[in-house]
């Protein structure tokens, strides 16, 4: 930890010098408004998502959590682009899905525990293809591939095949891809899920530099226990629906109850 801490300031923007006053600061925070989706079942239509709205600040880590078909990956997605809403949109820096679905997608970084890598390319040849992708200067890029490479300890890898890295070394790499680009929103998918306690902790580290960058981060995950160690406010999401928002305290008081486990069990059963 103290290692990435050590050199994060040299890794990604910070907010302090990426913006020039706090107003153009609050441009990248991450807002959505009236998300809803509706699926077609064969015997009539599934609400997934009904009239979802939040706000995330750089430097806040929210998590949207909620138990097994909530809407979780369904609201990721829309935020994502890659699934049309029936209503209402997401927006970062004043763009908006509605409008430019490209341009808000390039402000956003994804980490999935599901994300693959290229596995005939060397970890430097993948990083450089997505800050391309991202239309990231070459020498901007390289920069960044090589800041970031320290920042993620993961300078021993750059020129070995993708494909041959171990479970920990591949999740270093994924990591650093979601930053290549320096985006100011970060959406984290169940990003511990099947890691051992070192990559636990490693995600762990990532977020708070990710918190000490300026970066508004969503982070989606069923590890109640994590989620109350690492974020800042929450989003309870039941069947469609934010049923709580705020921050523990602000939770506790609400529902009168102590952990997030608890709330939960409380909203599922009732
Ligand atoms: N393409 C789809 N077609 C039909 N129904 C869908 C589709 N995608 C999701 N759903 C339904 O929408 C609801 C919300 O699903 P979603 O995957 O967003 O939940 P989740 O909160 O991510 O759940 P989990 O924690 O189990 O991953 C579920 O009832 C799911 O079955």
């Amino acid at each position: 930890m103290d290692g990435l801490l050590r050199i994060k300031q040299t890794a990604i923007s910070q907010p302090s010098t990426e913006t020039a006053s706090e107003s153009c600061r609050s441009h990248r925070m991450l807002i959505v408004h009236s998300l809803s989706k509706r699926f077609q079942l064969e015997h009539g239509d599934l609400t997934a998502v009904d009239n979802l709205s939040l706000e995330v600040h750089p430097g806040e880590v929210y998590g949207l959590l909620g138990p097994n078909g909530a809407g979780k990956t369904t609201t990721m997605r829309m935020i994502l682009g890659l699934l049309e809403p029936d209503g209402g949109y997401a927006s970062v820096d004043g763009l908006t899905t509605q409008t430019d679905p490209i341009g808000v997608k390039s402000r956003l970084g994804f980490v999935s525990a599901n994300d693959g890598v290229y596995s005939w390319l060397t970890v430097r040849e993948m990083l450089l293809y997505f800050a391309d992708l991202y239309d990231v200067p070459h020498q901007l890029a390289e920069q960044r591939c090589e800041n970031l490479s320290d920042l993620m300890e993961i300078r021993n890898l750059l020129d070995r095949r993708a494909g041959d890295l171990s479970t920990g070394q591949r999740q270093r790499v994924t990591l650093v891809r979601g930053l290549i680009h320096d985006p100011p929103v970060m959406l984290l998918d169940e990003p511990t899920r099947g890691l051992d306690v070192v990559g636990v902790q490693t995600i762990f580290d990532y977020i708070s530099i990710l918190r000490q960058a300026g970066k508004a981060v969503v982070v989606c995950t069923h590890r109640l226990d994590e989620a109350e160690r690492l974020c800042d406010r929450f989003g309870l999401l039941h069947k469609g629906h934010l049923q709580y928002t705020g921050t523990m305290q602000e939770l506790r008081d609400a529902t009168g109850h102590k952990t997030l486990v608890d709330i939960f069990v409380d909203l599922i059963r009732n």
